[in-house]
């Protein structure tokens, strides 16, 4: 096992899913995969490993903001030899146009957060989602005729942000959303040579106060979840 996750060597699949939520993940494994076994249980982050169409896939819960997802990516990526991973997560529109229930999938990830900062010493790296990770869930959404956006996000460390004026000022810039995974997901894929991307499911809209309501927000997951496992495993 490794300080974060007990599964043993050969336990997780290259090709993992990444909620925030680790009761996300038990809903995921258990709607979607065959041959499911849980493999971690520690801090009750749960993850999983089985099968979407005969391809071993698996599933971690992340918990909330960088540092939280990086333990769990770094070990992922370190111990385990994942190599493509994708977070299906939820975001804020903060864009008129990206609604609820749109789907994000983000290119690039502005950030707050000291993590990359600290990481690069100065220089502002811009973290980036794997293109062919980008083109492979784009493809699966235009299939589907899913509504879905492409383009920057904005990673925070603040849920509870006391600085409104910034928020604005992103939307301004076009900025699409906010959560709070993704810059520092890429960072790390990029350091460990692997390929990641994050797509969200726009949950709440910080300009026009629009919300899902929970049993809204388990459906449209849904197919935030399906379109990534067909994008992964063809
Ligand atoms: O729904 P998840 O994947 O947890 O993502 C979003 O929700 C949490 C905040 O409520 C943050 O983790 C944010 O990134
Ligand atoms: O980080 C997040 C996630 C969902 N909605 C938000 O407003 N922020």
């Amino acid at each position: 096992m490794s300080t974060h996750i007990a599964a043993a060597p050969g336990e997780i699949a290259e090709t993992v899913l990444l909620p925030g939520d680790p009761l996300r993940a038990e809903w995921i494994a258990a709607t979607y995969l065959d041959d499911v076994t849980c493999y971690s249980k520690v801090r009750n982050m749960l993850g999983f490993t089985g099968t979407y169409q005969g391809q071993r896939v698996s599933v971690q819960g992340t918990g909330m903001g960088q540092p939280s997802m990086s333990i769990y990516v770094h070990e992922l990526l370190a111990d385990y030899g994942a190599r493509t991973l994708v977070r299906v997560g939820s975001c804020g529109g903060l864009l008129d146009r990206v609604a609820i229930r749109d789907l994000v999938i983000g290119i690039s990830a502005a950030t707050d957060s000291s993590m990359n900062a600290l990481r690069f010493e100065g220089v502002h790296y811009a973290p980036t989602a794997d293109f062919s990770l980008v083109r492979a869930y784009v493809e699966k959404a235009e299939a589907a005729g899913a509504r879905y956006h492409v383009g920057q996000i904005f990673s925070t460390d603040s849920f509870y942000h006391d600085r409104p004026e910034l928020r604005d000022r992103l939307t301004r810039y076009g900025v699409l959303a906010v959560e709070m995974e993704a810059a520092a997901l890429y960072a790390l894929a990029a350091k460990f040579a692997a390929r990641a991307v994050a797509v969200c499911t726009v949950s709440d809209n910080l300009v026009t106060g629009e919300e899902t309501s929970a049993d809204e927000r388990e459906r449209t997951f849904a197919e935030m979840v399906e379109l990534a496992l067909d994008a992964v495993t063809t």
